[in-house]
């Protein structure tokens, strides 16, 4: 807990800082406030600088930074014009979003709900995965996915193809699913192979079964205002949920997406945007990602590109879900290679106030989203509320 005294009158104060990661210039400076910060029950005391870049009446930034017995030091850069950004270098590391406890409640609250809709009604969830080939990663997520499945109480059917197969078949299984009673949710593990069409398969689940989220009448709805998609994408869906549980405002927000596949960026923008934020998108094709990136307050990468996204990319106190799951070689680590993100962990966790990790962030919730979708997919058809 700390007091601060309260803030001395406006005072104009130049401030000329040099780093050697960032650009530094000089820029004008309002200082707001100087004042003493003293912690109860201690001794410490510590300089609290309170500041704003820009015009008063339109700043382009303004912070609370501890000087002295510093917590964190400022440092400015700005390029010759007026746009100035400041990079908190924080002293304090961002707060970790963990995604794996977060996944272990949501199952938790999960097998709650099914153990009652079993003791109410005798039925339990059932989920169709279809895998077709025979990618190493793509078996390892169906296994991770069948054992979640177990670990709640969802009753898992499995179908593996060779990569042969055709794309007849596929339809097959998927249109047995769809009539099956016990099965309330169907999910074919992208990427199919290339010589099958990757709509005609998708748009083939039944809407009321389509658990991924990949049916575009239900992206369609979720682009619509006043519609409500029978399901949310588990990878968009798992995001916004981490947002939620640990307390990050939306709302009023500015954020960006980076990336803008179906089954990641373009849902979670649209997500984003049902939840009141200003939303920007970010692609291959963006003149000046960073600069883009930099203003938002929330940050959504879904890349594919270990470590693009710098330190000097991010707004200080921005939150970053980094959705990139990337595999680079570790000779040290005993599988040969370790999972990295989209964003450089090391460079943002000192710039953000709140990051999720790679592994353990949004990997494990969009396992937990699917078990969620299929739960609310059984409750649906069975009228249990
Ligand atoms: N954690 C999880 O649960 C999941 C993680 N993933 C991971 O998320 C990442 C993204 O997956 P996915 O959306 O399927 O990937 P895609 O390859 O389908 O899409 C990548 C997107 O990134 C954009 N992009 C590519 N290069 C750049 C660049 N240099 N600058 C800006 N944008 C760029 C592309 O732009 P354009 O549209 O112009 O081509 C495209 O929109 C991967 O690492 C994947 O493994 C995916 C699903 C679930
Ligand atoms: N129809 C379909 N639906 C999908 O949702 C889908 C898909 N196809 N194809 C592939 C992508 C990728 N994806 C992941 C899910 C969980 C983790 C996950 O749990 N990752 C762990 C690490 C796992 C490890 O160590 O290998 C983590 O991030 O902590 C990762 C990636 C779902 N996808």
């Amino acid at each position: 807990m700390a007091t601060l005294s309260s803030p001395s009158s406006s005072i104009s104060m130049k401030m000329h800082f040099s780093s050697s990661s960032y650009i530094a210039c000089s820029s004008q400076a309002s200082l707001i406030s100087f004042s003493k910060i003293q912690l109860f029950g201690g001794s410490s005391s510590f300089n609290c600088l309170k500041y704003q870049v820009g015009h008063p009446q339109n700043p382009i930034f303004s912070r609370i930074g501890y000087v002295g017995n510093a917590f964190f030091t400022t440092k400015v850069a700005a390029n010759l014009s007026s746009s100035v950004a400041v990079q908190a270098a924080m002293d304090v590391p961002a707060k970790i979003i963990d995604g794996k406890a977060t996944a272990k409640d949501v199952r938790d609250e999960i097998a709650a709900e099914i153990s009652r809709m079993k003791d109410a009604i005798g039925i339990v969830p059932g989920l169709a995965v279809i895998l077709v080939g025979d990618r190493k990663d793509s078996a390892t997520y169906v296994r991770n996915k069948k054992k979640a499945c177990e670990s709640v109480g969802i009753d898992s059917y499995e179908v593996n193809l060779p990569e042969s197969a055709t794309e007849e078949e596929v339809l097959k299984f998927i249109s047995d699913f769809n009539d099956d009673p016990a099965v309330h949710g169907i999910l074919v593990q992208l990427p199919l192979p290339c010589h099958m069409n990757e709509q005609n398969i998708l748009n083939a689940v039944s809407i009321d079964k389509d658990v991924d989220g990949f049916h575009p009448l239900n992206i369609g709805r979720l682009a619509m205002r006043g519609r409500e998609p029978l399901f949310v994408s588990c990878t968009p869906k798992g995001c916004i949920e981490l947002l939620h549980r640990y307390n990050v405002e939306i709302k009023g927000k500015r954020a960006v997406v980076i990336g803008r596949s179906n089954i990641v960026g373009t849902p979670a923008a649209l997500l984003l945007q049902r939840e009141d934020a200003t939303v920007s998108t970010v692609h291959s094709r963006t003149k000046n990602p960073e600069e883009i990136t930099r203003q938002a307050d929330i940050i959504i990468a879904a890349v594919g590109k270990p470590n693009m996204v710098r330190g000097s990319w991010i707004k200080p106190g921005a939150v970053i879900i980094d959705v990139g799951i990337n595999p680079v070689e570790d000779a040290d680590s005993p599988r040969g290679y370790r999972l990295v993100g989209d964003v450089c962990f090391d460079e943002a966790s000192k710039v953000a106030s709140a990051i999720t990790p790679v592994p353990g962030g949004v990997g494990p919730m969009t396992i937990a989203m699917l078990l969620s979708n299929t739960l609310a997919s059984a409750k649906r058809a069975h009228n249990f509320k």
